[in-house]
């Protein structure tokens, strides 16, 4: 499928999407569980690639209008009966490898070519640490892998910069071994705001994790409680960006409820809208956050903590006046796509010029106007996304392959910019 979009005004309100990162954490603490209810739920193709995952290990979940009853799958999970697909998402190989390591057996995982070609070493390393054994079925560190469990627990040494899904399934997973896991970072922690997100999430479910100087420690043979009145997922910043964005590039005024304060690393699009000189206004006592449309001025922006904000950054970076350099962003290579390319290719495509090094992306912007282009989607949400809001304000037509992707993590993307007057259509 393609998205047309042409230059057009954004206004109106509407409500940003249920978090992926919580919704994926509430379905696979609920397995680990009893039995959970999850009020206001993300179902995108990621988030059910959780819910078939969790199953495949002997966890129920049922669907139902706006929330997701989840039954655990006991004290130990079950050998799958078959591969699990885990179609496009590393949250749910990353976190299902976690689990893998408690059955009694074997656990094939897989995905899609996207997912079978992000690393997944650190996490073999750490299950061959921990006493299991885990290999890369073509011995790449990708998957196909297979696990054989460990079910004890133990010390595990792991690179933080590769992905903080391998700290989030080790915590999780820690929790139901019999010593516990303690984790020593053999390099700094990137994405660390997911981390915070879990230890939110195991809080909520009465499961304790402590941080220590070299990492973090879970304690072994703990429950995971069940909510006194279920879990209630939290919007999504992340996908409230590319909202955001719109309304700064292409207001009117955009503005998107449902955006608490909270540990989500990607809330910083408020303060980096800010630092653009963007006019926005965040009521977080309301969940609140409005966006007008004013001249943007090029920042200099770290994103280790952020890197699902790289492409819209990229977005705002090109319409700005001036250069906006992105700093630290090595990681965002390890994405669905190397992002970090994608959004190079793809703005000097529509006029922009961009210098791409490996660890660092500068846009420089606003000296000429953007011009309509033929761009690949590259099968990845956020490319998809952030280029449909460059194509807000770009001169011509902007045609964007591999829109239907969008499913991945904001299924609704095109209906909600619909709603918000966008000049755009899919085929
Ligand atoms: O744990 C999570 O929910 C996520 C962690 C981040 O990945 P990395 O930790 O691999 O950077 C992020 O990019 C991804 O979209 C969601
Ligand atoms: C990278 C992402 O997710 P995952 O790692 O779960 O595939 C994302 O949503 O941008």
């Amino acid at each position: 499928m393609h998205a047309t979009v042409s230059q057009s005004t954004v206004s109106g309100s509407v409500a940003a999407p249920p978090s992926k990162s919580y919704t994926h954490r509430a379905i696979f603490a609920g397995a680990y569980g009893g039995e959970t209810e999850i009020h206001r739920p993300l179902v995108s193709a990621d988030t059910r690639a959780s819910m078939r995952a969790v199953e495949a290990f002997g966890a129920q979940v049922e669907q139902e209008d706006d929330s997701l009853t989840v039954s655990g799958f006991g004290d130990k999970p079950a050998v799958p009966a078959d591969v699990i697909d885990c179609a496009n998402s590393g949250t749910t190989i990353r976190l299902a490898m976690g689990v893998a390591g408690l059955v009694d057996g074997a656990t094939v995982l897989t995905g899609d070519e996207s997912l079978r070609s992000r690393p997944q070493g650190p996490m073999l390393d750490a299950i061959d640490q921990l006493g299991g054994h885990a290999w890369s079925t073509r011995g790449t560190d990708q998957a196909p892998i297979v696990v054989e469990g460990w079910a004890d627990g133990g010390t595990v040494r792991i690179p933080g910069d590769v992905s903080s899904q391998f700290i989030t399934s080790l915590l999780m997973a820690g929790a139901r071994t019999d010593s516990g896991i303690e984790i020593a970072l053999r390099s700094a922690l990137k994405s660390g705001p997911y981390v915070d997100i879990t230890i939110d999430v195991l809080a909520a479910f009465g499961v304790a994790v402590e941080r220590t100087d070299v990492g973090f420690v879970v304690p072994g043979k703990q429950e995971y409680e069940t909510p006194a009145d279920g879990y209630t997922v939290p919007g999504d910043f992340s996908a409230a960006s590319y909202l955001l964005a719109a309304g700064a590039v292409a207001g009117g005024e955009v503005t998107v409820e449902g955006l608490f304060p909270g540990p989500q690393g990607d809330s910083a699009i408020v303060e980096i809208l800010e630092r653009m000189g963007a006019d926005i206004d965040w009521d977080e006592a309301n969940g609140r956050a409005t966006v007008s449309q004013s001249a943007l001025s090029g920042i200099t922006v770290d994103v280790g903590d952020t890197p699902d904000l790289l492409p819209t950054i990229a977005v705002l970076g090109a319409i700005a006046g001036g250069t906006t350099t992105i700093e630290n962003c090595e990681h965002v290579r390890y994405k669905e796509t190397d992002r970090v390319a994608a959004m190079a290719e793809s703005l000097e495509r529509m006029g922009v010029t961009v210098t791409e090094e490996r660890d660092t992306l500068t846009i420089h912007g606003g000296e000429s106007e953007l011009t309509g282009a033929t761009l690949d989607g590259r099968g990845d949400h956020r490319i998809v996304m952030s280029l449909t809001v460059a194509g807000l304000v770009a001169d011509g037509e902007t045609r964007i392959s591999d829109a239907e992707d969008v499913a991945v993590s904001f299924p609704a993307f095109f209906d909600v910019l619909d709603q918000l007057g966008a000049d755009l259509a899919t085929e």
